[in-house]
């Protein structure tokens, strides 16, 4: 391997201080980092679901003059930068595949102190796996990170490793538990959150496939961390054998539909941030060495890496192993992302499971979003509805009342008939009866004498 200058370093300049805790997992919040709700991630550049019809209704308008919301951003990095930033780390993998070299060649810290070189007695060495939980706090021009590396000693370590994932998966659900019961508390001010944002899983260096334990732990862990796979240890490994190796590794995580940690894509990042994440993507499984000693190369420059007798490996040189892109994504481009995510899809998948075993039932509608537009045109529909049924009511006693005043019109019509017909007819008769007198007066005849009453003539 040759000796070329490390392509970058991101601690450099930079000041690190430490104060270290080494303890058995125990979620409490007295040892909790300070709080960064979920909510205090970088606003990136996601650009935000509007359908067209919001679209629409967003009238755009050209500034007059300065107004001063451009400075949001600035609000938000000196926000963030007072309340420091946490970020927990779990480390998968058999003993003695480089787990702590690597945490510590990340960050740039002895944040495992150095082991002590005697082996335990079979008598100590535990029968389960074990969680230690380790953290640190670091600053890096100015800005505070509360590091927590949760470590899973004794995993693959024993004869039959069938339960190994087991006290895994509970320290996590159990993270999970302690943020769901401080979110349900009264005062939600200062929830620690000790969720695990990233499990970075180390592979043996086999150059076959996965082992059937590794594919049993990312199956049951997949769901519930992001997931990133790293092949420990590279330098055993030839270029060519390493990736065919990653190949094979691809495979069989596809094949078994394992979900690992992948950047989101924003529609609006520019050409160079995509590029950047693609390639950041295209190592995956990342084929790491870690190494804390510093060796001298051969212009005099110490760099780290390892020395062997055919020449020197550095861990920050691109062209020797993926570390830089790693770390670039665990800690400078993803670190974020990997606690958007932890809390908004794995954490939001697990509480909304834990909360339906327990009988909780939502109502869907309650967050179905609303877009101003439809319900405008919703309340509209409904409005007119009503009126046109009222309209037809109206319209419906307007025609009853219509048809009741004609049949009494057409009744006392009828009634006017009659009695109009009834004078006439008395008045014909009368008409007759005087044209008859007047004939008998004209002819000389006497006027018919009323009869008299029975039994008397008239004389
Ligand atoms: N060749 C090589 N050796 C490494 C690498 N990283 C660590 N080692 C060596 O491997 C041995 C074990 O490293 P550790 O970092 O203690 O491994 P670990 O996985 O933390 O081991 P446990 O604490 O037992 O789980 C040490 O001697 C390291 O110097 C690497 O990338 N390549």
């Amino acid at each position: 391997m040759d000796a070329s200058p490390p392509a970058s370093a991101v601690t450099n300049g930079s000041q690190s201080s430490f104060k270290e805790s080494r303890e058995a997992f125990a979620p409490s919040p007295s040892q909790s980092p300070p709080p960064v709700p979920a909510s205090a991630s970088t606003p990136k550049t996601a650009t935000p679901a509007l359908s067209a019809a919001d679209n629409k209704n967003i009238v755009r308008r050209k500034l007059t003059g300065y107004v001063g919301f451009a400075n949001l951003p600035n609000q938000w990095h000196r926000k963030s930068v007072r309340k420091g930033f946490n970020f927990n780390v779990m480390v998968v993998g058999e003993s003695g595949l480089g787990k702590s070299t690597l945490v510590n060649t990340l960050f740039n810290t002895a944040l495992y102190p150095p082991k002590d070189p005697k082996q335990p007695s079979l008598e100590i060495i535990p029968k389960t796996v074990a969680i230690e939980s380790t953290s640190a706090d670091i600053e890096e021009n100015g800005v505070r990170l509360r590091l927590t590396v949760v470590d899973t000693p004794g995993f693959g370590d024993f004869v039959n490793n069938d339960e190994s994932w087991r006290p895994i998966v509970d320290s996590i659900e159990s993270r999970f538990d302690s943020f769901l019961e401080a979110e349900n508390k009264v005062n939600r001010t200062n929830i620690a959150d000790t969720r695990i944002h990233a499990c970075v899983y180390f592979i043996q260096p086999t150059g076959h496939s996965l082992k059937p334990l590794d594919i049993e732990v990312m199956k049951r862990l997949h769901t519930k961390v992001n997931l990133i796979p790293v092949i420990a240890k590279a330098d055993t490994l030839t270029d060519e054998e390493v990736t065919a190796f990653k190949k094979r590794i691809l495979a069989d995580i596809n094949y078994h539909n394992i979900q690992i940690f992948e950047g989101p894509r924003y529609e609006l990042d520019d050409d160079e941030t995509i590029a950047e994440n693609q390639e950041i993507m295209s190592k995956v499984p990342f084929a790491v060495v870690g190494a804390n000693t510093e060796v001298q190369i051969g212009n005099g420059r110490k760099v780290r890496g390892r020395r062997y007798p055919w020449g020197i490996i550095e861990v920050d040189n691109e062209d020797h192993c993926d570390f830089v892109k790693l770390r670039q994504m665990l800690i400078r481009t993803h670190m974020e992302e990997l606690k958007e995510h932890t809390s908004n899809v794995l954490y939001e998948n697990y509480r909304s499971d834990k909360l339906t075993s327990l009988g909780v039932t939502q109502d869907p509608s309650v967050f179905k979003e609303v877009n101003p537009a439809v319900k405008q045109e919703e309340e509209r529909a409904l409005h007119e509805q009503k009126l046109a049924k009222m309209e037809a009511e109206m319209k419906m006693v307007f025609q009853q009342k219509v048809a009741e005043k004609e049949s009494k019109l057409r009744q006392s019509e009828e009634e006017l008939y009659a009695r109009h017909k009834e004078m006439k007819d008395q008045l014909e008769k009368q008409r007759l009866e005087l044209e008859e007198k007047k004939n008998r007066l004209e002819t000389g005849r006497p006027l018919e004498e009323k009869k008299g009453r029975k039994g008397f003539s008239l004389r």
